[in-house]
C-alpha cells in the first residue's frame, strides 16, 4: 500500500522514544545502571508497550528506561545515529526526528546544549551513511514545567542552525499550552517552525490554543478536532497539517478502536493529514505497519493512503525546492 514512486515520510517520530532495546541493555552495562532485566526478552515488557495503556501518561512511562541509560553525550550521539539507521532501514526517504534534550539530559545531569549538539552530530553521521534526508525538531517536555522547558529552548537556540522546528509534548492534560506562550514567542522570533502535540489527551480547545496562541503550523495527533466542525474547516482552509499516529492512539487509549479513528474523516474533509509512527521502538511497530495494517483497519482506502503519503512531504518543514529534490530522487530510484 506504500506507493514506491512517492517519497515515504515519517514526520512524527520521537528519537528518544525509539531507542533499541539492545542498546538499552548495552548502555545499561556500560554505565552500570541496574535495569529491570538482563536479557532482551525479559527487558521487552519494561521498555515496550505490550498491552494498551489506560492513558497517555502511563504510555509515556515506557520511554523512561531509554533515557535512563543515556550516561554520556556519546550515548546520545549513538542513539541519534541508530535512529537514522533504523529510519533508513524502514524505507523512509525523509524523516523529521524529534527529541526532548532536557528529558535525555536529566538522569545523568548532562548539559542540555551538549545533548542537542550530540544529537545533531549523530544524525549528520547517520545521513552520511544512509540514503535519507532528516530534519530535527526540538521538543519542550511540558511534563517537567515551564522552567525546564525554558532550559530546553535555550539548549536548542544554542544550536539554532541544526534545528528546524520546536514542539510541545508530554502531559497535555496536566500542563496546558497556555503556560508556554513566552516559550513559543521566543521560538518563533528565532525562526523556528512550530508543531504542537494537541487534541490527544485534551480536547479541541487545546488545538485552537496551539494554533492561535502558540503559532502551530501543524498539529501532532489532533484526534479531538473531529468533535469541532469549525475547527475541521479551519484546519482544511489554512492547510494546517495533522500528524496522525494510529497505533499510538490505540496504545494510549486516546481512541478505543481503529475503526473509530478520525483520520479517514480528516482526509475526506480535505485536511492535510499524514501517517506516522510516534515512538516506534516503544510501540513495537514501524512505518510499514501503519501503512499496511493500521491504516486499512482505520478504514482508509488505497486512495486515502496514497493521499496521506503525499501529504507527508506537502506539510514537511522544507522549502519547495527541497521537497522537489526529494520527489525527484525517489522517482529516479523507482
Ligand atoms: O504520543 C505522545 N504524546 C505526547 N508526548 C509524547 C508522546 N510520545 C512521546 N512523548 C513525549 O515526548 C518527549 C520525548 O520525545 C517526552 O516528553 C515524552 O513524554
Ligand atoms: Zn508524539
Amino acid at each position: 500500500m506504500i506507493d514506491a514512486r512517492l517519497p515515504l515520510t515519517d514526520i512524527h517520530r520521537h528519537l528518544d522514544g525509539n531507542i533499541r532495546a539492545a542498546t538499552i541493555l548495552d548502555l545499561g552495562r556500560e554505565f552500570n545502571i541496574a535495569l529491570p532485566a538482563s536479557d532482551l526478552d525479559a527487558l521487552r515488557p519494561h521498555v515496550q508497550v505490550v498491552e494498551n495503556q489506560p492513558d497517555l501518561v502511563s504510555f509515556l512511562q515506557k520511554l523512561d528506561w531509554g533515557v535512563k541509560v543515556l550516561g554520556s553525550l556519546d550515548a546520545c550521539r549513538r542513539v541519534a545515529l541508530e535512529n537514522v539507521e533504523d529510519a533508513a532501514r524502514a524505507g523512509i526517504h525523509y524523516a523529521e526526528l524529534r527529541f526532548s534534550p532536557g528529558y535525555m539530559a536529566m538522569n545523568h545531569n548532562l548539559p542540555i546544549a551538549g545533548v542537542v549538539e550530540a544529537v545533531i552530530d549523530g544524525v549528520r553521521a547517520g545521513c552520511q551513511q544512509h540514503n535519507i534526508d532528516v530534519r530535527l525538531i526540538g521538543i519542550m517536555s511540558r511534563t517537567f514545567g515551564e522552567e525546564a522547558c525554558l532550559n530546553e529552548l535555550d539548549g536548542l537556540l544554542a544550536h539554532r542552525d541544526g534545528i528546524t522546528a520546536v514542539d510541545l509534548a508530554g502531559d497535555e492534560l496536566g500542563f496546558p499550552g497556555s503556560e508556554f506562550l513566552s516559550h513559543f514567542n521566543r521560538a518563533r522570533d528565532a525562526g523556528f517552525r512550530v508543531t504542537v502535540h494537541a487534541g490527544e489527551a485534551a480536547g479541541a480547545d487545546s488545538i485552537w490554543q496551539a494554533i492561535r496562541e502558540l503559532g502551530a503550523e501543524r498539529i501532532g495527533h489532533g484526534v479531538k478536532a473531529v468533535e469541532d466542525p469549525a475547527l475541521m474547516d479551519f484546519l482544511a482552509e489554512h492547510r494546517i497539517g495533522i500528524e496522525s499516529c494510529l497505533t499510538s492512539n490505540i496504545q494510549t487509549s486516546t481512541v478505543a478502536h481503529l475503526s473509530h479513528h478520525p483520520l479517514v474523516t480528516f482526509l475526506d474533509h480535505g485536511i492535510l493529514a499524514t501517517l506516522n509512527t510516534d515512538d516506534p521502538a516503544v510501540q513495537g511497530i514501524e512505518i510499514g505497519h501503519e501503512y499496511q495494517v493500521a491504516a486499512p483497519q482505520a478504514g482508509l482506502s488505497a486512495a486515502h493512503i496514497r493521499q496521506a503519503q503525499e501529504n507527508g512531504l506537502t506539510i514537511a518543514f522544507l522549502s519547495e525546492e527541497e521537497k522537489q529534490r526529494i520527489r525527484q530522487r525517489v522517482a529516479d530510484q523507482a
